[in-house]
């Protein structure tokens, strides 16, 4: 049972923009669903999805009961966009999921399941599906798109004739190939009128359909988006956040996938809980340098589209980037592990991205330059991970102590009596 004081620190710790009437409503939903499941017994056995579902059906047809219904339209039938669109049906909004292929299509309304990515679940029997683009996208309030980041900007073109005052909020996690474009960049090129956004934390697609509770982060400079899609998608489950740094929350989801990739390959390799530890705050490390470059606010990487973002794929194998570098360090080629695969892994484009721009720049990035030896220079994982323990003394936090640069005189003292020690143990 929730008491009056504990409801009372939970209303504190909210943000300030859920300090409102939905908020209130939120929280004593929370209340309700944890007091029934504690009656019920399910506060100490297992929870039991199908009681936990009806619970939250009943409650949040409760909250939408009132408010207008918010028209969505989601874009690409893969299995984040239709987790997020069966959210978006169960929390009350009309939404619309638009896939490309008829017989898919056909497929899903008849069994309300999407088989291929996420067999064995059921969707919300109000959310409708459609392979008409026109349609799904016409009379919306909202259109999400996630399709994968190579096939972002032929998107946004095929709904340009369709746009009337629709806002659009990218959930994909990617970047263009060879233009170094993020997806809000393609919005801007693409729809310059068009108000936008990007959604980006750790969601681990099935993890919200079995509902583990998690959270995101929806990124605009527009607060009246910002709080529609908490509308739209907040729930007892899942926590919607807010933010206005738009550079960095996409960039945190791009990125975290190369760092991602390195921790299933150093998975591969059995390494222990020091070493995890050191590639996901090097990795840390990197996002918000490489961040702070494109204009992004470090701090924002601290938050759950960056460090939460990035625990969460980096310590799973529901992660395809995780699997994708646990393939690669078992052996496997990148063509055979992206096609055993057979689903998005963004990383294996965006570390060569990120590689060309850090190269062409001059932005220290040690593990996408490692990475991209390995996937594109044909190098060994083992040695190219041995090399990286090689480099010299930097700064942990570089945003507390700015880089002292007499260490980067020290270290290249070092490597050339480390080069001069090599060459004579040789000729020894
Ligand atoms: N799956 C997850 O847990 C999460 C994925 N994301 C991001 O969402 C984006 C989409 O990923 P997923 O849904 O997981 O991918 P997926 O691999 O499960 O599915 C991709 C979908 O996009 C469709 N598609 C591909 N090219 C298309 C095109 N040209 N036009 C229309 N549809 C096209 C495919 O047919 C497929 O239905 C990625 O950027 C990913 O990083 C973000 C958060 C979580
Ligand atoms: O972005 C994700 C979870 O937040 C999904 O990661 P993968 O694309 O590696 O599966």
């Amino acid at each position: 049972m929730t008491s009056a004081n504990d409801k009372k620190t939970d209303a504190n710790i909210e943000d300030s923009q859920t300090d409102n009437q939905g908020a209130e409503k939120q929280n004593s939903l929370l209340s309700s669903i944890i007091e029934r499941a504690t009656k019920s017994g399910l506060g100490r056995k297992k929870l039991n999805p199908s009681a936990v579902e009806s619970a939250v059906a009943k409650n949040m047809a409760e909250i939408h009961n009132n408010p207008t219904k918010l028209r969505l339209a989601f874009l690409g039938g893969g299995s984040f966009g239709t987790a997020m669109a069966n959210l978006a049906a169960r929390n009350g909004c009309d939404t619309t999921l638009w896939v490309r292929n008829k017989r898919t299509v056909k497929a899903m309304a008849k069994t309300q399941t999407n088989k291929k990515y996420l067999p064995g679940y059921k969707l919300d029997d109000r959310l409708k599906y459609s392979h008409d683009l026109q349609a799904a996208v016409k009379d919306t309030d909202i259109i999400f798109i996630a399709v994968p980041g190579l096939a972002f900007r032929e998107t946004l073109k095929s709904i340009a004739p369709f746009i009337s005052g629709q806002s659009i909020v990218s959930l994909t996690k990617g970047m263009e190939k060879d233009t170094f474009a993020l997806m809000s960049d393609i919005i801007k090129d693409e729809l310059p009128e068009v108000n936008f956004g990007v959604m980006s934390g750790p969601n681990l697609a099935i993890e919200i359909m079995k509902n583990m509770p998690s959270a995101t982060v929806i990124a605009s400079d527009s607060e009246p988006l910002r709080h529609a899609v908490q509308a739209a998608l907040h729930s007892a489950f899942f926590r919607v956040f807010a933010s206005d740094d738009v550079r960095g929350v996409e960039l945190g989801g791009a990125l975290k996938n190369i760092y991602a990739i390195a921790m299933g390959m150093a998975a591969a390799y059995e390494v222990g809980e020091n070493t995890k530890a050191m590639i996901l705050t090097r990795g840390l490390a990197e996002m918000s340098r490489f961040g702070v470059h494109a204009g992004a606010n470090p701090l924002t990487f601290l938050g759950l589209s960056g460090v939460g973002d990035l625990y969460a794929t980096c310590s799973s194998e529901l992660s395809r980037n995780y699997r994708i570098g646990n393939m690669l360090g078992r052996g496997m080629t990148t063509d055979a592990a992206v096609k055993k695969l057979g689903q998005t892994a963004e990383g294996v484009n965006t570390i060569q991205q990120v590689h060309e721009k850090a190269t062409k720049e001059g932005i220290y990035m040690p593990i996408t330059h490692a990475l991209h030896a390995v996937i594109y220079e044909d190098k060994a994982a083992l040695g190219v991970a041995l090399h990286l323990m090689e480099a010299g003394f930097r700064s942990d936090v570089e945003f507390v102590m700015e880089h002292d640069h007499s260490n980067a005189a020290l270290t290249a003292q070092m490597q050339t009596a480390s080069k001069t020690k090599h060459k004579k143990d040789e000729n020894k």
